[in-house]
């Protein structure tokens, strides 16, 4: 029985495992692995697109990957990203979500900001969406924050995102990703919030923890920030096998007489 988000608001103290997928084939490798919850992450722009950054990301484009996910794992709880400014307004979050949760199938959606968006948090869980907050490094904001870089080591940089994440809870929110935080602060958080914490980035105090699958497997470059630890070189192999894959058909040995009719 797929999870709801009763579960996950019951969830703290539990160590639970999200998980990014963007397609069929991955959201059912980790629903066989039992993840407990998959997002659908707009880093899927930087890591399936080719985008830069997550900003050019569309509703169009998360709509189109929450399906594929959704239909790869139909028993999973599944969040997906609400992409930058699809929540600049409450009517615009209420459009975004409305058809995340109705075609897309996922059970929540997730949007980044702390204080500055309690409002539409608050606006949404009025209207019966289940939220996921998202403090730290944003990085549909990045630019404003100096890049992809640690958050909250000033003391009043510190305190904001800890008012942020309350700010969060406070306007209905079901937990709160803490990304790119010091593990003190992740722990402090973790400790004043009463919906569970899901880090990323943020050590190992926080309630849940999140990767992307790519970085997971070693299927994004030579990405391997210090947060990430890889446990598959599967770039590595794939470019072996189909290195192989082509010097056999170069050199006629693929296809051999067992593969042909
Ligand atoms: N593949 C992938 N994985 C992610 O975790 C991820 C994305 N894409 N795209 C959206 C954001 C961007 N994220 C990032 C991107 C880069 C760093 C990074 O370069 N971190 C370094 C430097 C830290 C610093 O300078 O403070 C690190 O070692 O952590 C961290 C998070 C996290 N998210
Ligand atoms: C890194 C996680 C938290 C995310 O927002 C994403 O994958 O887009
Ligand atoms: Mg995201």
């Amino acid at each position: 029985m797929r999870r709801t988000v009763k579960d996950f608001r019951n969830a703290k103290g539990q160590r639970l495992v999200y998980l990014t997928a963007y397609d069929y084939p991955t959201a059912r490798l980790a629903e066989a692995a039992g993840v407990d919850a998959i997002l659908v992450g707009d880093s899927l722009g930087m890591v399936v697109l080719g985008y830069p950054s997550t900003v050019p990301v569309t509703l169009e484009e998360m709509l189109h990957h929450t399906k594929a996910a959704r239909r790869g794992a139909p028993e999973t709880f599944l969040v997906a990203d609400l992409p930058y400014l699809a929540y600049a307004t409450l009517d615009r979050a209420l459009f975004a979500a409305e058809r995340l949760l109705k075609e897309g199938g996922a059970d929540a959606v997730k949007l980044e900001g702390g204080e500055e968006v309690a409002e539409i948090v608050r606006g949404l869980v009025r209207a019966g969406v289940p939220v996921l907050g998202h403090v730290g490094l944003t990085p549909q904001t990045a630019s404003q924050l100096g890049g992809y870089k640690l958050q909250g080591r000033r003391p009043e940089e510190a305190e904001r995102i800890l008012k942020g994440a309350l700010a969060l809870e406070e306007a209905g929110a079901y937990g709160v990703v803490l990304e790119m935080v010091p593990a003190r602060l992740a722990k402090e958080i973790t400790e004043r919030l009463s919906v569970h914490t899901v880090g990323i980035g943020a050590g190992p105090h926080t309630d849940a923890q999140v990767l992307v699958f790519h970085d997971v497997v070693g299927l994004y470059g030579d990405f391997k920030p210090r947060f990430v630890k890889r446990y598959l070189e599967a770039g590595r192999l794939i470019q072996e096998a189909l290195s192989r894959y082509a010097q056999e058909v170069r050199e006629g040995v693929f296809p051999a007489e067992e593969h042909s009719f």
